[in-house]
């Protein structure tokens, strides 16, 4: 079984959640796929590493990350399974809004400006969120060059506006949701 078909059941196994649900952007659906429960579980993770970089591997990024929460751990096991095949990749967490104290940043790990990066989702219903990370990483003079996301939920359009490449390892047909 391939890494792909393997994190696959591994969400229709631990990550789907039936029941009437407030999504993020307000909506309300009769199901979640809480990814959290996936990119957090020890036999999990690495696969979504070893699966996001698979799935984004004809792009050049030196950095991956997005918007704090969902995105980080995503980000975390792309670092390692990057490093496990013998490449150095940085991570870094869009904070949902800038921080007063310490040193103020809305974008934590190290410096983006300048540098290609990855922007990455768990889940992306209308896009909103990782638009957000994206715009703060322009903002800070990073040079995004596409987004991917576990779950494609759908934000088709606003993702489309962005103008990078957009990726996703699985739709809502594969978890037989659509
Ligand atoms: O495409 P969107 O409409 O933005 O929805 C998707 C977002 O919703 C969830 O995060 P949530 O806002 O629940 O916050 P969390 O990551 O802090 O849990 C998920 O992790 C995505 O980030
Ligand atoms: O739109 C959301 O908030 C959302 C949908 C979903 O299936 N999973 C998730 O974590 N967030």
């Amino acid at each position: 079984m391939s890494d792909r078909e393997r994190l696959l059941d591994e969400i229709k196994n631990k990550g789907i959640v039936h029941g009437r649900v407030v999504l993020s952007s307000g909506k309300e659906a009769d199901w979640y796929v809480d990814l959290r429960r996936i990119t957090l579980d020890g036999v999990a993770a690495p696969l979504v590493g070893r699966v996001m970089l698979d799935l984004t591997e004809d792009l050049d990024y030196e950095a991956v990350g997005g918007l704090t929460l969902g995105a980080d751990p995503v980000a975390t096991s792309m670092l390692h399974a990057a490093a496990a095949r013998g490449r150095t990749l940085d991570a870094f967490v869009v904070r949902k809004a800038g921080k007063a104290h310490g040193l103020q940043r809305r974008i934590e790990g190290p410096d983006v400006a300048g540098r290609r990066v990855l922007a990455v989702e768990d889940t992306t219903t209308t896009g909103g969120s990782v638009l957000t990370a994206v715009e703060a990483l322009r903002e800070a003079g990073a040079q995004v060059v596409g987004i991917a996301t576990i779950v494609h939920r759908g934000g088709d359009e606003a993702l489309a506006a962005t103008g990078v490449p957009y990726r996703s390892a699985y739709s809502l047909a594969d978890l037989s949701l659509a």
